[in-house]
Parts: structure tokens; C-alpha cells; sequence
């Protein structure tokens, strides 16, 4: 469940940073392409200025073949100059048709209607200079010229002059404020979409470090969990003083080894040790001299009998032992007699020197009895005869074998 999150978390992180990517290079290329349609526009309008341009030298042309035909002397001189001077006007049609047909604002389109009536004006004007020409009035053609047809089509130059820088100065303008919006959108755009990735990023590093916190603690709690419980395990089977097993635990163990027995064959033994006059120890000594001869007893014992074998303390000064896999009592009599070597030998407890005696019974199944209580009673029993009077097990036992 917790690694589903994570995992949708992290499809849901990497969506956003590509959507913040894609957003990013969408405006990119999004201003991009805005650039390449003001360049459009702007190769649009010096379309226009070009065929301005083509227009004032068309008319430059006419005017100036017209004022050729003016001083020619010799009529038939006239005719190469009038060819000019009509190709010349087919050609200011034709500029000022193609002008049209790039599409004009309402603005151009009323300064391109009042020059419309200026170049009928200057053509009416030239065509009547040429009239009086070719009706032999040269004198009167020369003044109708330099009065009427020379201002109007400077009138006309001018006029196609300001059309030109206008559009010149309006492509400039509109250059300078694309560049300086481009520059605006695009540095926007970048410190935008950086700032969304880090943050972005942030966020998803402050997750998962409070994720990785959030699983070390938990980790850290089941650790401590088990170890409490391994703690709880080993009080509610172990004695605490000695690490011994407990008697709730020795008789899972005695149980164990019986059904062992039936199954298998062969014996266990149990060995009760009790020890002698503790309470003297206790009380010439104190409670902690008394707690560390039973810490003593108990490890003597350990090292008494087998791996395999358990010792156990059933409380006060009582311990047993259980013994697997013995034969007869013979092999129980040879373990108590060790246990009680071991323990003959002097304990020293700093200057103290005490001498620890114990009374051991002994039982065996299945000869003594066929349950766990059968079996410690027996070995209790036996425990008290040997306490009483005989002076160890092995003589009190020995009439049994
Ligand atoms: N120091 C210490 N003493 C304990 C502990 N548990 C029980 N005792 C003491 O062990 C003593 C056992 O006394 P008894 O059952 O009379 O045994 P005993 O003095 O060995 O007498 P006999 O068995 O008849 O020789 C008592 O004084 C208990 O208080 C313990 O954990 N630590």
C-alpha cells in the first residue's frame, strides 16, 4: 500500500515537472513563432516600401521622358521619349495596383484614394503638355510643364516619400518593441519556468526526506517493539536473577522430551537439587551474597550436564535438571554425583569462603512416573529423603536399580 503511494507519488512528480517542461518550451516556441510572423509583417511592409520605390522611379521616368519630348527639337525625336514616357505610366498603374493588392489599413487606403486623384491629375496635366506638343504649341507646352506638370509631380514624389518612411518608421517601431516584448517573454518565461522546476523539486526532496524520517522512525519502533517483546519472551521464561530457564519453561521442555521418549524410546531423568542450609547464607551474609552463590550454583550446573540437557530453577534455592537420551539411573546417579563435586568446590566471594552443599533426588521416566508432575513429585520425594537423613541419592537410589 505504502510503496503503491510512493510509486503513484512519483509518476504524479515526474507528470508535473514534464508538464512544467512542456509548458516551458510551448511558450518558447510559442514566441518563436510570434517572431517569424512579425518578420512576415515586416517583410510584408517592405514589400510595399519596394513597390513604392518601383513607383516614384516609374513616375521619375515619365516626368523625365516628358521633359525630354519638351526639348527635343525634331518631332521625330519625340517618339523614342513618348514610348518611355507610356511604359513609364503602365508601370506607375501597375506599382500602385500591386500597392492595393498587399491589403491597405483604412488609414493608407484614404492617402492611397486622394493620391489616386493626384496621379489623374498629373497624368490629365502631362497628356495636355504632350497635346500642345504634337499640336506644334512647343512654347506653351514648356510653360504648361514647368508651371503645372513639374510641381504636381514633385507633389507626387513627395507623397510616395512619406508613404515609404512611414512604413519604414513603423517597421522600425515595430521591430523594436517585438524585440524588446520577445526579450520580456522569453527572460519571464525562463526565470518562470526554472523557478516552477525548483520548487518542484524542493517539494519533492522536503517529501521524501520526511518520508525517509517517517520510515527510519518507524523502523526504529518495530526494532524496539521486538525487542520488547524478545525481553517480554525471555522474562515470562526465564528466571531473572540466574538467565535460567523458568518452571514454565522446564516443564514445556520435561514434556517435550517425555513425547520424545514414547515416540522414540529410551529414558529422562530429572535431578531436584535443593540446597542446603541457604537461608544461614542469607542471613550470616546478606540477600546479595545469598543471590550471587545462587548465580554461581546456577552456572555450576550449566556446566555440570549437556548441551542438550536443561537446568532450570523452580524458585528459592530449588533447581532441576532434566537429562535426555540417559539409559537407567545409573547415568543420573553419575550426573548428580558430578553436580555435586562441582558444587563442593570452595566459592570465594572477595574474602568471603563458603562452602555450598546440596541435597539432589533424582526420578526417571518412565519408571518413576508418566507425566511432568509425576516426575517432579517423584524427584522432589526423593529430594526430602536424601535432605532427611541418607547421605546422597546414590545410596538412597541404589535399592532401585
Ligand atoms: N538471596 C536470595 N535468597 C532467596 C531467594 N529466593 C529464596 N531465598 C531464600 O532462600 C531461603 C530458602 O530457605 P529454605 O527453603 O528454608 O532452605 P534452606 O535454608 O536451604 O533449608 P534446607 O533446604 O532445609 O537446608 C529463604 O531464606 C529464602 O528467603 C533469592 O532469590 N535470593
Amino acid at each position: 500500500m505504502h510503496r503503491g503511494l510512493s510509486f503513484l507519488s512519483g509518476v504524479a512528480f515526474v507528470a508535473l515537472i514534464a508538464l512544467i517542461c512542456g509548458l516551458l518550451f510551448n511558450s518558447l516556441y510559442q514566441l518563436r513563432a510570434l517572431g517569424e510572423q512579425l518578420n512576415i509583417v515586416v517583410e510584408h511592409h517592405n514589400r510595399k516600401i519596394d513597390l513604392i520605390t518601383q513607383t516614384q522611379v516609374a513616375a521619375h521616368i515619365r516626368a523625365d521622358s516628358l521633359y525630354r519630348m519638351v526639348l527635343a527639337d525634331d518631332p521625330f525625336e519625340r517618339d523614342p521619349h513618348f514610348l518611355e514616357f507610356n511604359r513609364a505610366a503602365f508601370l506607375v498603374g501597375q506599382g500602385r495596383n500591386a500597392l492595393r493588392a498587399l491589403g491597405l489599413t483604412p488609414a493608407e487606403q484614404r492617402d492611397f484614394d486622394a493620391q489616386t486623384q493626384l496621379v489623374s491629375h498629373i497624368q490629365a496635366v502631362q497628356e495636355h503638355v504632350v497635346d500642345l506638343l504634337y499640336d506644334g504649341h512647343r512654347t506653351q507646352a514648356r510653360e504648361a510643364l514647368a508651371r503645372d506638370a513639374i510641381p504636381l509631380q514633385e507633389a507626387f514624389n513627395a507623397q510616395l516619400a512619406d508613404m515609404r518612411n512611414a512604413y519604414q518608421r513603423a517597421n522600425l517601431a515595430a521591430q523594436r518593441a517585438a524585440q524588446q516584448t520577445y526579450r520580456q517573454a522569453y527572460l519571464l518565461t525562463v526565470i518562470f519556468g526554472a523557478a516552477a522546476i525548483t520548487l518542484a523539486l524542493l517539494i519533492a526532496w522536503h517529501t521524501i526526506r520526511k518520508i525517509s524520517q517517517k520510515s527510519r522512525q518507524l523502523r526504529d519502533q518495530m526494532a524496539a517493539l521486538e525487542q520488547s517483546r524478545a525481553a517480554l519472551r525471555e522474562e515470562a521464561t526465564h528466571d531473572a536473577l540466574t538467565g535460567l530457564a523458568n518452571r514454565r519453561l522446564f516443564y514445556d521442555r520435561l514434556q517435550q522430551a517425555i513425547r520424545h521418549s514414547l515416540r522414540y524410546g529410551g529414558k529422562v531423568g530429572i535431578l531436584y537439587v535443593d540446597m542446603d542450609r541457604f537461608k544461614d547464607i542469607n542471613d550470616q551474609h546478606g540477600h546479595h551474597i545469598g543471590d550471587a552463590v545462587l548465580m554461581e550454583v546456577a552456572q555450576r550446573l550449566r556446566e555440570c550436564v549437556r548441551e542438550s540437557d536443561s537446568v532450570a530453577r523452580l524458585g528459592g534455592d530449588e533447581f532441576v535438571v532434566l537429562l535426555e537420551g540417559v539409559q537407567d539411573r545409573q547415568d543420573c546417579l553419575a550426573a548428580a554425583l558430578k553436580i555435586e563435586q562441582s558444587l563442593a568446590r570452595t566459592t570465594r566471594f572477595g574474602d568471603l569462603h563458603l562452602e555450598i552443599d546440596a541435597s539432589i533426588g533424582q526420578a526417571l521416566y518412565p519408571d518413576d512416573g508418566d507425566d511432568e508432575d509425576a516426575l517432579i513429585r517423584a524427584a522432589d520425594a526423593a529430594m526430602y529423603r536424601v535432605k532427611s537423613g541418607c547421605e546422597s541419592e546414590r545410596q538412597c537410589s541404589l535399592p532401585f536399580q
